[in-house]
Formats: structure tokens, sequence, C-alpha cells
């Protein structure tokens, strides 16, 4: 279906991208190249192919998981500050150390004196991981753990089941940033802290060579945006409880009316 702009309807993933290549090439440069410096991805990636599959699959991409996994973690990481304050004041405490006032802007340097900052988000990407589960496609008869999985055959490593188990996460259901610290040894005899954590029982951006390739961005993304708000801000829910729904990223579901208080007004 067209629109009065004369670009398709989005009715399907697949029309998706059949518009944004309309839109993408109303304004070609002049010289003919299809690209020019300072063009989007999009663009570029539009006039190298004619094939509007391809073309569907990254629009789909550009949405999806290049803004909705980021803002959902980030959206998701403060609902949990807001149910856990002690958390969230300890959060505080350390942005207050290392960025001395809410306008400072923030560095690699200061990143780097952060260490409960990204326990935080470790945690809240294990307790409620954005994508709860990943696929592949076996392409050869394989075992795994002693199960013969057979070619064409999908397996699923589901996230959110295995980084909230017990076994791998005492007092899984509870958000505990400290259990990714390093401690001291007179802290050493708590359960869930200074555990040796398997590699393998919390990927929220997956694994090997199909793992996340915007793992890096959107780490610095939820660093800096967290960093700057828990710096100025306390944030808290006042409406009960949300669950947590697929929709399709792994998100509190419900209207999130979060209360900001200006920390320089608190006492
Ligand atoms: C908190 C934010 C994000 C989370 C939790 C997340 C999670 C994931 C996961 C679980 C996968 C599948 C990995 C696998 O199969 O092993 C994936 C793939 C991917 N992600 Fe992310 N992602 C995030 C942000 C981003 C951002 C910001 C971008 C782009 C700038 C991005 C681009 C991609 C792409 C292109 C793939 C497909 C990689 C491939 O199939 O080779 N992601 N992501």
């Amino acid at each position: 279906m067209v629109n009065e702009n004369g670009l398709n309807e989005i009715t399907t993933l697949k029309n998706v991208g059949v518009a944004l290549k309309q839109w993408e090439s109303r304004s070609s440069p002049p010289d003919g190249s299809g690209w020019s410096e300072g063009d989007s991805l999009l663009r570029h990636v539009f006039t190298r192919t004619e094939d509007i599959n391809e073309a569907s699959v990254l629009a789909v991409d550009m949405f999806l998981v290049g803004v909705d996994s980021t803002s959902v973690a980030v959206t998701s990481t403060l609902y949990q500050l807001s149910q856990n304050l002690d958390k969230q004041e300890a959060l505080y405490e350390e942005l207050k150390q290392v960025l001395p006032s809410p306008d400072t802007p923030v560095t690699n340097d200061h990143l780097d004196r952060l260490p409960y900052l990204k326990a935080v988000i470790k945690e809240a990407m294990r307790l409620k991981p954005v994508v709860i589960g990943n696929g592949r496609l076996i392409t050869r008869d394989t075992v795994i753990s002693g199960y013969q999985i057979p070619r064409g055959k999908q397996v699923v490593f589901p996230h959110y089941v295995i980084s909230n188990l017990e076994e791998h996460f005492p007092q899984a259901h509870r958000f505990l940033p400290e259990r990714w610290l390093k401690v001291s040894q007179d802290e050493r005899g708590c359960p869930w802290l200074n555990q040796k954590v398997h590699p393998f029982v919390s990927l929220p951006f997956g694994f090997g060579r199909r793992m996340c390739v915007g793992r890096r961005f959107a780490d610095l993304e939820m660093q800096v945006l967290l960093a700057k708000m828990i710096r100025t801000f306390r944030v808290e829910h006042l409406h009960g409880p949300l669950e947590y729904s697929i929709q399709p990223m792994f998100t509190p579901d419900g209207p999130l009316n979060f209360r900001l208080t200006d920390r320089e007004g608190l006492s």
C-alpha cells in the first residue's frame, strides 16, 4: 500500500526494508556514486544491494537490535535500581567520588574507575536479560553434554533460565551487583560475594562468531547514560512492582512512571 508521501505503508517486516530503501534513494548524491561522506550505513548498504530481503533484515536490525536493545537494558536497570534503593545509593556514592559534579563530562578514565556501575549493569542483564535466549542451527551431527543433536536441528541457549539458576548464582532472584565485584579477604564468607562465575552462565550478548557486534558500543552507551542519570537524580518507581514481558525484548511491562528527584536538592 502506498501512502500520501509516496512511500510504502509499513505493514510487514519486508515493507520496512522497501520503505526505507525508497526513502534513502530519494536524494542520491549527484556524482552517481550513491555514497558520500557522512551518509548513513543504511544508505551505504542500499546503494550496493538490490536484495530487498537483505535490506529488510538490516532495517529491522537498525530498529530492534541497534536501538530497542540498549534502551530496554537501560530502562530495566533503572527499574531494578528503583526497587533496590540501597544499591542505587551505593552507585551514587561511587559516582560522587569519581564525577565531581553532575555536569562533569564522562570520560574513559572515569569509566575505568566505576566498577560498581559495571556490576550494576551486569547484574541487571543477568537477572532480566534483554534477549532471553539465542538460537543456533546445527550444521553437522553434534554431541552437546552427552546429547546427540542431528544436523539441521535448532538448539536454544536460554539465557534467562540459566542466569537465574540458584546453582550458578546463590540468591539468584535478588538484585546483588556485589556478586560481580572483586572483594577483600574479610568479605569472603558471604555466599553471593566473590563467587567464581562460570563464564557461560550469563551471556546477555551471546557468544562466539555471531555474538553481538554492538556490545562495546551498547556497554558504553549504558554506562554513560546511567552514570549521568544516577549522578544527577534519585530514581524511584512508586507504582507497585512490575512484571517483565517479552515485547520482543524482555522488558518491564507497564507504564514506567519514574520519579526523578534532583540530588542537589536532597539533604
Ligand atoms: C544492551 C544492548 C544489547 C544486547 C543485550 C544485545 C544482545 C544481542 C544478542 C544476544 C545477540 C545474538 C548473539 C548470538 O547469537 O550469539 C545480538 C546480536 C547482534 N547485535 Fe546486539 N545487543 C545489544 C545492542 C546492540 C547494538 C547497540 C547493536 C548495533 C549498534 C547491536 C547489533 C547486533 C547485531 C548486528 C547482531 C547480529 C550479529 C550476527 O548475527 O553476527 N546490538 N545482540
